[in-house]
């Protein structure tokens, strides 16, 4: 399976959003992380539709869609309309997960299921079929720039195993303070799509940031 760079637009400068996402596209990352918050989810707000509709003009990234919104179906339809290539939503977030997968890829996205930290990797257990990708936070979501929480890798581990053991092949995304130093121990883990923020868009150097990550992915695609 290959391994996938999706580094989060939290982190760019949006004075330069064009000439920054030009250069992550330019040195061949493939995924463009979007987080959406409501202020209400989370205790933040960042950007929502016409950002994505916006940037949609100014790259052929897979979009990467991070929906930190209550009742996320809602809205699956215009983040599609958008440009969004994946929806990935919170399983806190919605009293109905299994129609909000069904929603999502009514519309042609793929799907994804995401969970906090402080939720049991059980819950997404009975979605694990019905879904393209899962991800697992390593931070409590609402800010770019935190600290990376290791407690968290088992899960990955755990979502790894049920993967081989039920004959799925769902993606497992990885997000939250995740930097060259750490992200070793998510791929060790079995993550395959790994988002970061400030350790690409955060840098002096985003092409250089952003082949640290995919030259160490390159080692492990070649084991
Ligand atoms: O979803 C979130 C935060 O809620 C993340 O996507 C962060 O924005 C990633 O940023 P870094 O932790 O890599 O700086």
């Amino acid at each position: 399976m290959s391994i996938c760079l999706s580094p989060s637009m939290l982190s760019i400068d949006f004075t330069k959003a064009g000439e920054q996402l030009a250069i992550v596209e330019g040195a061949g990352v493939p995924y463009l992380h979007l987080d959406v918050m409501d202020g209400v989810f989370v205790p933040n707000i960042s950007f929502g539709i016409p950002v994505i509709q916006g940037i949609r003009k100014a790259s052929h990234m897979v979009f990467d869609t991070h929906l930190m919104i209550v009742e996320p179906e809602r809205y699956v339809e215009q983040f599609r309309k958008a440009g969004a290539d994946i929806i990935n939503f919170h399983v806190e977030a919605t009293k109905d997960p299994a129609g909000c997968i069904a929603k999502i890829k009514a519309t042609g996205a793929k799907a994804a299921i995401t969970i906090k930290p402080k939720t049991p990797v059980e819950e997404i257990k009975p979605y694990l079929a019905d879904v393209d990708m899962v991800l697992v936070m390593t931070v409590e979501p609402g800010f770019g720039g935190q600290k990376f929480m290791a407690d968290q890798v088992p899960k990955i581990a755990q979502l790894a195993a049920w993967k081989k053991e039920l004959g799925l092949s769902y993606d497992i995304e990885v997000d939250g303070g995740i930097t060259l130093d750490n992200v070793r121990q998510v791929l060790d883990a079995g993550a395959n799509v790994i988002v970061a923020g400030s350790a690409v868009f955060g840098k002096e150097d985003i092409a250089a940031a952003a082949k640290g990550f995919l030259d160490i992915f390159q080692e492990y695609e070649a084991r």
